[in-house]
């Protein structure tokens, strides 16, 4: 076991620092300073920047950051107290009412702290202290400091993204000629591309170059074998059935899609959205962002409308009409991008129902919800010490909005749906096959499904 407390009540305890060599553990010692680190140099290294905007106030502004910045990574170095925010942004009192919840969960302030509360939590309110830090200094107070890292991983993914648009384009150009079988076939590549876009996140790499270089297309035959789950059939019947039940009730399919990363993992997800809306297969699609920077490398809003925007203006005649297609669609509405407070808030998944219950009304008009990446998946699975051969369906504990799906490459030590032995052989050739990137799950859950587990 990797955490420390006892299961209560059939649920595992939460993944923590407090087992001293877990990664939970070398995650909160080491990356998440390197990654505090490196905000404060950007923030720094943009001082005459903010001077040239804003002049003085911008100097004293961009001191003042760094300064709870500073005062941050030592409270975390230090293993001081969880403290409450003291922005008057709109979820700040959800956050401080998560902090007391905790805090009486556990009988005193002190035990809800760095390294002695859940990962989840902490990592995310990591992300949260940093935009307050710089909310609480105007001028500089809707600076994204994860910016720089977001695009220069686009546009060293360039080569990949042009090969993955132009491959789009070919399918595009007949797709009323094609059969069902060659329309599954483009799906399962385009699934399993979208798949491998989580590859590219900064916030593993703790902001190191992590972008594609390779053929996103050419590499999935010898990807294969690294999909430890890999519940696309289902998906792809989802789908189906969908069709068919929008077809005889004159109603749409709708696909949500929850974002993870910029760069190529959002070009990756585009694709496969501009896909599913060419084939017929759906007819909307409705992405799902964060509304603040969070995990080094998530889309906001900004990075949405950007990458879209530089899609369209690219030098290369696939990508530049595929970026115009991207704009109708969006124009259209039959694609739209929303963000809501709760992606960037610490909860498990199974506690939407209850602490968003608009977000999750308005998941359950989808037909099919993408989760895209770790970070998600942790949150599915309420980033718990599962037992590696329990079923998806349980770990998730209740969320089930509509039928969805995990598109996630492993970067955390939660895994479940394994067949049993499959995690003891994947350990006894791989001891960090569950955090090192190179594997993958497609897996899929529905409630009105036949129940896998
Ligand atoms: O972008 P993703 O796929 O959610 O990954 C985020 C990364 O951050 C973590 O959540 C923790 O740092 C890892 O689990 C993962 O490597
Ligand atoms: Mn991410």
């Amino acid at each position: 076991m990797m955490a420390a407390d006892q299961t209560v009540h059939g649920v595992p305890p939460s993944l923590s620092a407090k087992v001293v060599g877990s990664f939970a553990y070398l995650t909160v010692r080491d990356r998440l300073p390197t990654i505090l680190t490196k905000v404060i140099d950007t923030i720094h290294r943009n001082k005459n920047k903010f001077f040239e905007e804003y002049g003085e106030e911008g100097i004293q502004a961009e001191k003042q950051t760094i300064g709870l910045l500073s005062k941050m990574r030592n409270e975390l170095q230090t293993d001081k107290p969880v403290i409450p925010l003291t922005d008057s942004l709109q979820d700040a009192e959800c956050w401080n009412q998560y902090l007391q919840k905790h805090q009486k969960l556990h009988g005193d302030q002190e035990s809800v702290s760095w390294f002695k509360s859940p990962w989840l939590y902490v990592e995310c309110y990591m992300y949260r202290r940093i935009h307050e830090a710089l909310w609480l200094n105007p001028p500089i107070s809707d600076y994204d400091v994860f910016n720089e890292g977001k695009t220069q991983g686009f546009f060293e993914s360039q080569q990949a993204v042009m090969t993955i648009c132009t491959h789009l384009e070919g399918i595009n150009s007949n797709i009323e000629n094609l059969s069902k079988n060659q329309l599954f076939e483009h799906f399962n590549k385009l699934l399993q591309v979208s798949l491998w876009g989580n590859k590219c996140d900064l916030s593993i790499s703790a902001g190191q170059d992590n972008s594609q270089k390779t053929s996103p297309i050419d590499s999935l035959v010898s990807l294969q074998p690294l999909i430890l789950v890999n519940d696309s059939n289902t998906v792809w019947s989802t789908l189906i059935s969908a069709q068919t039940h929008a077809r005889s009730e004159k109603t749409t399919v709708r696909v949500d899609i929850v974002l993870d990363n910029a760069g190529f993992e959002l070009v990756t997800d585009l694709v496969l959205a501009d896909f599913l809306v060419s084939s017929g297969l759906a007819h909307e699609v409705h992405f799902h962002g964060k509304s603040i920077p969070w995990f080094v490398s998530d889309v906001t809003a900004h990075d949405f409308q950007w990458t879209i925007q530089q899609t369209m203006a690219a030098n290369h005649k696939c990508m530049s009409k595929i970026g115009y297609q991207w704009k109708s669609h969006l124009k259209d509405g039959v694609w739209s991008y929303h963000d809501h407070p709760f992606w960037t808030q610490p909860h498990e998944f199974c506690d939407m129902a209850a602490d968003a219950p608009d977000l999750y009304a308005n998941l359950q008009g989808a037909d099919l919800v993408l989760f895209k990446g770790d970070l998600n998946y942790r949150k599915l699975v309420g980033d718990r010490d599962w037992d590696h051969t329990v079923g998806f369906g349980t770990a998730l504990q209740g969320f089930g909005p509509a039928p969805l799906c995990s598109l996630r490459t492993l970067k955390a030590n939660v895994q479940v749906g394994l067949q049993p032995g499959q995690a003891e052989k994947l350990t006894s050739h791989e001891p960090d096959w569950m955090t090192c990137g190179k594997y993958a799950v497609i897996q899929f859950y529905s409630s009105k499904a036949e129940q896998k587990d």
